[in-house]
């Protein structure tokens, strides 16, 4: 489905963000990106998306150059950044679903089942008639994904989903990504919460210093701990 290939970007007067990455994602897998702090993972993100533009390589979504077709690559994939309060303040829940569904073009005939149905999937149904800006951090970031869920694209990016999260909000952000009803998407993860990754992840990838430096199914990874080990030797062990 989406392949990036020897992506490299340097800021103008930083250092390099990204080396070469290159990588593949297909639907059903969960991907999740593991890096130490600046190690270039929101870049990446960005860089995809086209909000950022590399120095070299490409983006391939089904067979289309993304960098080149930046539209088609808008169309395909919804991401919800690290705190981005990406909802309307002053709409209830439920009208913030409906105004981002019809925005993304879903049937004005089917967007308030859709809007139902999400709300329903990521546990905010209860809270349909409040205020946005009346939510938890923790609502929040469940109607930041409700958000991104509407658009119903193929592929999703989320960047640090359980940051700020308390333990039983972490706990039904790992449901709801496991979720059955999402089995076809591919997604891709940013966290730092390594039994968030494990629990949640189909593969993982290792960054550092902008450069993938691993890329590991779970078959070969037994829990957490191993997969918290293997990080840790991998970023150990890279310059
Ligand atoms: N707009 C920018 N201008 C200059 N340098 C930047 C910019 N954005 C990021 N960087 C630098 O690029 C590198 C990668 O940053 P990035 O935000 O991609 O890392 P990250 O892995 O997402 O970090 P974190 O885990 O802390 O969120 C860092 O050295 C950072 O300081």
């Amino acid at each position: 489905m989406l392949t990036v290939d020897h992506l490299t970007k340097t800021y103008p007067g930083g250092r390099r963000a990204l080396c070469d990455v290159s990588f593949s994602l297909s639907a059903g897998e969960r991907v999740i990106l593991l890096g130490p702090n600046g190690a270039g993972k929101t870049t990446l993100i960005k860089c995809i998306l086209g909000l950022v533009r590399p120095d070299r390589g490409r983006v391939i979504l089904n067979g289309r150059d993304i960098l080149k077709d930046p539209n088609y690559g808008k169309e395909q994939i919804a991401v919800l950044f690290e705190e981005a309060d990406n909802s309307y303040a002053y709409l209830t829940v439920y009208e913030n679903l409906v105004y981002f569904g019809l925005l993304n073009g879903i049937d004005p005939k089917h967007v308030r089942s859709r809007a139902d149905s999400i709300l329903q999937l990521v546990g905010l149904s209860d809270r349909a008639r409040c205020l946005a800006q009346s939510l938890s951090r923790g609502m929040k970031q469940k109607l930041g994904v409700a958000i991104a869920l509407i658009k119903d694209a193929p592929l999703l990016f989320l960047d640090e989903p359980t940051l700020g999260l308390d333990v039983e909000s972490q706990h039904h952000m790992r449901l709801l990504l496991i979720d059955k009803s999402l089995s076809r998407r591919a997604i891709l993860i940013t966290t730092h919460d390594i039994n968030f990754a494990y629990a949640v992840g189909t593969r993982f990838l290792f960054i550092k210093n902008g450069t993938l430096i691993g890329n590991l199914i779970k078959a070969v990874i037994s829990n957490a701990s191993d997969l918290e080990k293997l990080f840790l030797t991998a970023v150990a062990s890279s310059k």
